[in-house]
Formats: C-alpha cells, structure tokens, sequence
C-alpha cells in the first residue's frame, strides 16, 4: 500500500478538486489534512475547516509530508514549492510556468535537501508523457518531440474550423469549461504550450532552457482567410510546439501555428485533447493521445504522481545526467505561410526565398523560408501587424 502520505493541497479549483473528486473513489492511503485557497468568502464544497489563507499552517505542520501545489499564481507557486522542498516535503505540481522558468533550479533543491517534485499534469494533462521520456526513452535518441500540448487553443480551433464557430465564443467556452489559463493570452500566445515543451526537453534531451529564449507564436491573429486557405488545401491549422535534435550539438525548440494534412496524427485532434509524437532512433514514431485540459483528466495525472510518492518515486533527470552537452539553437531554417496586412511589415522580413505571394485588397500572404531567429527578431512587429504565420511542414529546410 506505500506509505501513508498526509496531504497539504495549495488550490482547489478546477485542477484541485478535480483531483479531489477522483481521490474519494479510491483508498491509497492518502489524507487532505489542509487546503490553502485566496478568497474565503469564496463557497466550497468541503468544511470550511479544512480551508486555510495561511500558507505557513501547512508548510510549519510536521505532520504534513507531501504538498500538492495546484494554485494560479506562478510567483507564489515558486514561493510555495521551494519552501516546502526545503522543509524535506515532497511535492507534486502542475504549474507548467513556474517549473519551466525554474526547473534547473528545482532539480537543484531536489538533490540539496533529497526531496522529490513530480509533475506530470503540467505537460498535457492526461498524458504520461514525462514519465515515459524518463523511464521509457531513458537510453533511446530522440530525434524530435512535438504535437498539440494545449488544449484551449486546440478546443479554439476546432470551434471555428470544423463548426464555424467565432474565435471569441470559442475561446469563452475554453474558459468557462476551466480548460484556459487565468491569463488566456498564455493560451492562444503560445506561452503555455512553450512552457510545457521547455519542460520535455529537459527530461528529452537534458537541457535546462530559459524559456524567454523560445520562439511562441500562438493563433491570436488568426482570420477567416487563413482558415480558408487551410480548406482549400485539404488541411488544418494546429497550433505545435516543437523539440527536434539538429546535429551533436543543438536542438531547436519553438512553438508555433502549423498546417496538418490528412496524414498527420495530428489532424484529427480536436476540441482539449492533446496529442505528442515522439520520433525516436529505433523505435522510429510513437503517438500519444489524451485530454489535455480539464479537471479529471489533470486530477488523474496529479493522482499519479501522489501514489508514486508513495512509493519514494524521483525523477532521475537521465538526459541531463548524461552530459550530452545539447544547448538551444535558433537558427532553425523552416517554411511559412505568412499572411500580412502592411505592405511595410514584408519588407522587414528576411525571407531566405519566396515560392508563392498572393495580394488584394483585403487578403495578402507569401511562402517562403526564413530561420526562427528570424522570427524572434521580428515576432513583436509581425503580432502588432495582425500577421499571421504558420508552418507549412512541406520543406525540410537546412540550416
Ligand atoms: N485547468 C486545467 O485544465 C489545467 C491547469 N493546470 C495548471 O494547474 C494550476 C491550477 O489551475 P486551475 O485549477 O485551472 O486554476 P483555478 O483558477 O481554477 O484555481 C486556482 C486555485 O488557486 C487558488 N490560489 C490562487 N493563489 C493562491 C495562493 N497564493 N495561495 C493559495 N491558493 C491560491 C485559488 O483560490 P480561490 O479558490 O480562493 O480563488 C483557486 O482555488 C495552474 O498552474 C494551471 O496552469 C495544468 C493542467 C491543466
Ligand atoms: N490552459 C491549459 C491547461 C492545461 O495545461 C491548456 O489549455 O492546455
């Protein structure tokens, strides 16, 4: 049965009691001693007893081994998880931001004072995908990591592509079904899905990247005629993040709007699942498929790591120990449709070529290469312009 674990729970919205409800379907030898939530006027479903404003009446309880940090405040989540890795608990988190901006640091604190961090809900939900790459792709070279990892802006696009929905209702639905950050601009910008691919390519590849130093563009300015130039083609839009191995010595990592076709296990998914394809040297592609979003389904991977608490489990940072001596590189040369509405704003851009350039009136887009740093140098010119950019994923481009 492992050992008895005595819960402090940091949250208790959407992901926390979502994780509430699954734990009274099974005994595993855990107990809620205290919850922390902001607002106490706020109606809850347990007794008010259980419910703390205190932070430091669960991290000074002795008696309380495990926190599980479930709250919507990156900052204060930071405060919350190094102070109780430092006090000897362990802790499961789903807070992609905050171990994304600090997991080298947290991987640190982890060996510093023996504790344990585990967070599988904070990559794509439902989907085991940090445990496999640990325990799984432990000795196998991975040649890229990529897919669909957030489940609002995918539930967004399949709202307006497949049921013509508008962009503004969809993303409305998004958030009152709980699947949007607070902030859903993390969403649709591209933040969150980068936050969670900086995560898998430590454990991928065992590179520890600030994500400030990531490409993200999201679907925020996505329209009509990028939808139907997507239709016209037989395809679909996906917003995908991206962690591919170039040589010995770098990977590139960006997330970015993608055009899928038919033969992409990407195409067909829609609405809060995500999907990540793993492309690995011998096992060659595998595809991974699961709700991303939503109470249960990121309940049920929180629960996961708790019961694995339970049984001392770490993760071992395998990649990263075996000193590959990967780093980031930008200068990842790739296909975009690139769809602009100042003339101006295309002659700032440094395309290496142009296959295909389209203008009217209402409608202008080209074709062409260029590299990600490219895209990084310009990305806050292209966004005020209400430019939209997506890989076209038809050319291999060396760089
Ligand atoms: N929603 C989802 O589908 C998924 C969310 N996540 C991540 O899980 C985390 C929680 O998300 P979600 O449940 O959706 O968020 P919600 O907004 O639904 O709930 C947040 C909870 O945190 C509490 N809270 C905020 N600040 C503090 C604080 N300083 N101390 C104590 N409690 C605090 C809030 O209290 P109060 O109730 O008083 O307002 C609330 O209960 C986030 O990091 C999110 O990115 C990860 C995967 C999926
Ligand atoms: N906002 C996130 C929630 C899960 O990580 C998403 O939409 O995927």
């Amino acid at each position: 049965m492992g050992k008895k674990l005595n819960i402090g729970l940091f949250g208790f919205g959407v992901v926390g009691q979502g994780l509430y409800d699954i734990s009274v379907s099974k005994n595993l030898n855990f107990e809620f001693k205290k919850i922390a939530i902001k607002d106490p006027s706020k109606k809850r479903t347990l007794p008010e007893s259980l419910f703390t404003t205190d932070k430091e009446e669960i991290l000074n309880d002795p008696e309380i081994n495990t926190i599980i940090e479930l709250i919507n405040d990156a900052e204060a989540a930071y405060e919350i998880v190094t102070e109780a890795l430092k006090k000897g608990k362990n802790v499961v988190s789903a807070n992609k931001k905050m171990i994304a901006i600090h997991l080298k640091e947290l991987v640190a604190f982890q060996e510093e004072y023996g504790t344990s961090l585990l967070y599988e809900g904070s990559v794509c939900g439902s989907i085991p995908i940090i445990r496999n790459l640990e325990e799984y792709y432990d000795n196998e070279l991975l040649f890229a990591i990529s897919g669909i990892f957030n489940g609002s802006s995918n539930y967004i696009l399949s709202k307006v592509f497949n049921e013509n929905q508008s962009y503004d209702s969809a993303l409305k639905k998004a958030q009152d079904l709980g699947f949007a950050e607070t902030n859903p601009i993390l969403d649709v910008g591209g933040y969150d899905p980068k936050f969670k691919v900086a995560i898998a390519a430590a454990h991928a590849y065992g590179i520890f990247v600030n994500p400030d130093d990531i490409l993200n563009i999201g679907i925020q300015n996505l329209n009509n005629n990028d939808l139907k130039y997507a239709r016209e083609k037989g395809q679909k839009i996906k917003l995908v993040p991206i962690a591919k191995k170039l040589n010995e010595a770098t990977v590139g990592i960006y997330v970015l709007p993608k055009l899928v076709s038919k033969d992409d296990f990407l195409f067909n998914v829609e609405n809060e699942y995500n999907g990540v394809s793993v492309q690995a040297a011998f096992a060659d592609q595998q595809f991974f498929f699961g709700k991303g979003a939503g109470g249960h389904p990121t309940g049920a991977a929180v629960f996961s790591d708790i019961s694995a608490l339970r049984y001392d489990y770490k993760y071992e940072y395998k990649k990263a120990k075996q000193n590959l001596g990967l780093s980031l590189d930008n200068n990842v040369g790739i296909e975009v449709y690139f769809r602009f509405n100042s003339a101006e704003l295309l002659k700032e851009i440094n395309f290496n070529d142009v296959s295909e350039s389209y203008n009217s009136k209402n409608y202008n887009y080209v074709v062409g290469t260029l590299t990600i740093a490219e895209l990084i140098a310009k990305k806050e010119i292209i966004l005020n312009d209400g430019a939209f950019v997506a890989e076209t994923g038809k050319r291999e481009v060396n760089h």
